[in-house]
């Protein structure tokens, strides 16, 4: 039987390092993360992304059934976890592996299920490993804005979640230790 302690020191092996700067993408070009890499699809419902000369990132979103919360509109949540995606996939557009530091939601109109949506992302500013990013989903057609985010993404080595496996692992020894 596994414990916790065994989960954390036995990493998941199928990354390997060039997966964080140049991870595998569905036909329409959307970068997978962990999870969707088995299903080979964004399960948030990213349909195609790609980044234009000026640097702003375009993205192809519908919002899935399963993610209804009130009648026939998104829960919020998943409205927040596709911005966080989105923007999240600034840097990586660019080669550089980040993780969200802070995120800040604006709900401006609930947003329909199953209907075609956009999602505009783009780089305010860089300041040393911080990248500020903003963005919008709108409604189409038309041009509707349902939601504004903007958050701060700070740059990783790919170190990043070995670290984070022995600091998991240093924490199950302490809880253990103490009792
Ligand atoms: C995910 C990648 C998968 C890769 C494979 C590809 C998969 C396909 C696509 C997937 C795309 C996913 C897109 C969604 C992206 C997520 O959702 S990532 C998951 C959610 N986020 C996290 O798990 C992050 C958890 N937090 C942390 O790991 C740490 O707190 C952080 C953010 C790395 C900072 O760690 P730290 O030890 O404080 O770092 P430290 O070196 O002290 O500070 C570094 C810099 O960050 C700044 N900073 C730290 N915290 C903050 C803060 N809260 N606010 C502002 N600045 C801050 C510091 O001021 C410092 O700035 P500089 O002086 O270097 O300019």
């Amino acid at each position: 039987m596994s414990t916790s302690g065994d989960r954390a020191r036995t990493p998941n092996r199928r990354w390997a390092g060039s997966d964080f700067q140049d991870p595998p993408r569905t036909a329409g070009g959307v970068a997978l993360c962990g999870a969707c890499r088995a299903a080979s699809a964004c399960r948030l419902g990213v349909e195609r992304e790609r980044l234009d000369e000026a640097g702003t990132a375009w993205f192809d979103v519908s919002c899935p059934h399963e993610q209804e919360g009130g009648p026939n509109v998104a829960h919020g949540g998943w409205t927040a976890s596709v911005l966080d995606e989105c923007l999240g996939h600034v840097p990586l557009l660019n080669s550089t592996l980040s993780v969200t530091a802070e995120l800040s939601v604006s709900f401006v109109k609930p947003v329909p299920v199953g209907r075609p949506l956009r999602v505009r992302a783009w780089v305010e500013k860089r300041e040393g490993s911080r990248w500020y990013i903003s963005g919008e989903m709108t409604l189409l057609p038309g041009r509707a804005v349902l939601a504004r985010a903007s958050g701060i993404w700070v740059t990783r080595d790919t170190g990043h979640f070995d670290r984070h496996e022995r600091w998991l692992a240093e924490q199950d020894a302490s809880a253990t230790s103490s009792g």
